[in-house]
């Protein structure tokens, strides 16, 4: 099972699995990631855009961003008029998108975002990942001709607004407020939005990378079946990926019970950020207390644990940029902040909770990852994949 709070990077190991045991199904998928790949770079552009809106709106009221507030009134004329209107087309498709990739399921309260469920693949792609291509059949269900319809619409309008959202992305007043990290944005915006030119081509195919940085946020639980060959023996793996918001931890218990092991995702670099279920906690303890909860939960204690401290780039990148971690996490104190003291900070903590929590006094192995690092990730795999089996057949006597 992976676990962790939400955008931990649980599914995006998943995809790194999937990568190491069946990159095949992976190439098949390809196709259906090109209209997640757009709605993330849509709903980039659209945060942008009400960023600079809610901006303009305060800047009257602030003193402490007078600098920017100015930048950004003298240009918010072109924006309002003219950037703003040329993108709104584009902004326009994002709903249909996230409702599409929904399979018709919309969230109550708020913009939706977009949910991913089991199986999601069936609805964008001709075919369930692991069936081979049937010829004979037709290729679309309606579903997917829809889907298929709105993905051409995005891909159309993206591709004749390369400029606008160039201009936008490149616009001194918003770099200067990325610097100021007075905008917020998904942390995969940058990476879609510095290559946008690549995904407006219009035979464009995401590439590994793309769908690696894709945020699809995991709705319940997803099961997923890997075929793995050990000293000659086959091993079926079944991989649970599940939702980490902490409306649907709730969904988790019911499989506790079979699960052999337990990769438990943590992000480092979210110690400047705060739950988006509840704003006054704050991520890093969130992790903290969820982790405490795993390690002790009976249900759990035959299970093995693997601890990944994640973002590991992220964080680096932070630190860089001169962000404190004591202005987040006051006990951190005078530590120098540079990532060898930070990331070994925080390992510190989890280790700690494991030694205190774990009556069972099972072993942890802990990994720093990137999980956007394709090559990092994959020896870590094979390394976690075989530890967890030969540790279960040796347990088991199965060998
Ligand atoms: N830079 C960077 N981005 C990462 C890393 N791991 C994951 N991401 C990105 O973080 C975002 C969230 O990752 P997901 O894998 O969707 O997170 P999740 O834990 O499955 O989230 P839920 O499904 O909501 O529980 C995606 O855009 C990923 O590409 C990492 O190590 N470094
Ligand atoms: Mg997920």
């Amino acid at each position: 099972m992976l676990l962790g709070q939400a955008e931990s990077g649980k599914s995006t190991l998943q995809k790194q699995f999937q990568l190491f045991y069946a990159s095949q199904t992976l190439d098949h998928e390809r196709p259906s990631w090109r209209p997640v790949v757009y709605f993330n770079v849509i709903k980039a552009v659209r945060m942008i855009l009400d960023e600079l809106d809610s901006d303009i709106v305060t800047s009257s009221h602030s003193d402490s961003s007078s600098e920017v507030s100015s930048t950004i009134r003298i240009g918010s004329p072109i924006y309002a008029g003219d950037l703003r209107t040329k993108l709104l087309p584009l902004i326009a498709i994002e709903d249909t998108l996230a409702s599409n990739l929904n399979g018709g399921v919309s969230i109550a309260g708020g913009r939706p975002g977009v949910f991913v469920r089991s199986g999601w693949q069936a609805l964008v792609t001709p075919k369930r990942s692991y069936e081979l291509p049937d010829l004979r059949k037709p290729s679309f269900d309606l579903k997917t001709t829809a889907m298929a319809s709105v993905t051409n619409l995005a891909a159309k309008t993206l591709a004749g607004l390369v400029e606008e959202i160039e201009d936008l992305w490149q616009h001194p007043a918003i770099r200067r407020l990325l610097r100021l990290h007075k905008l917020r944005l998904d942390e995969a915006a940058p990476f879609f939005l510095d290559n946008i030119r690549r995904l407006a081509e219009p035979d464009y195919m995401p590439t590994t990378d793309d769908i690696l940085n894709v945020r699809l946020q995991t709705l319940g639980v997803a099961e997923h079946r890997y075929d793995i060959v050990l000293g000659g023996v086959h091993y079926n793996w079944l991989m649970y990926d599940v939702g980490g918001a902490r409306g649907m931890r709730h969904a988790w218990v019911p499989y506790f019970d079979d699960a052999t092991a337990i990769i438990f995702l943590a992000p480092m670099s979210a110690f400047d950020q705060y739950l988006e279920e509840d704003g006054r906690t704050n991520r890093i303890h969130d992790s903290l207390q969820l982790f405490t909860a795993i390690c002790s939960n009976k249900l759990l204690k035959g299970a093995h644990l693997v601890l990944l401290l994640n973002k590991a780039d992220l964080l680096k990148k932070k630190l860089e940029a001169g962000i404190k971690v004591r202005k987040y996490i006051t006990s951190f104190g005078d530590r120098r902040n540079n990532y060898e003291e930070v990331s070994e900070y925080f390992r510190a903590h989890f280790i700690q909770i494991h030694r205190r929590k774990d009556n069972w006094q099972r072993a942890l192995y802990a990994h720093f990852t990137s999980m956007i690092d394709i090559e990092a990730t994959q020896s870590i795999i094979g390394n976690v994949g075989e530890a967890v089996i030969r540790s279960h057949i040796a347990q088991t006597g199965l060998a």
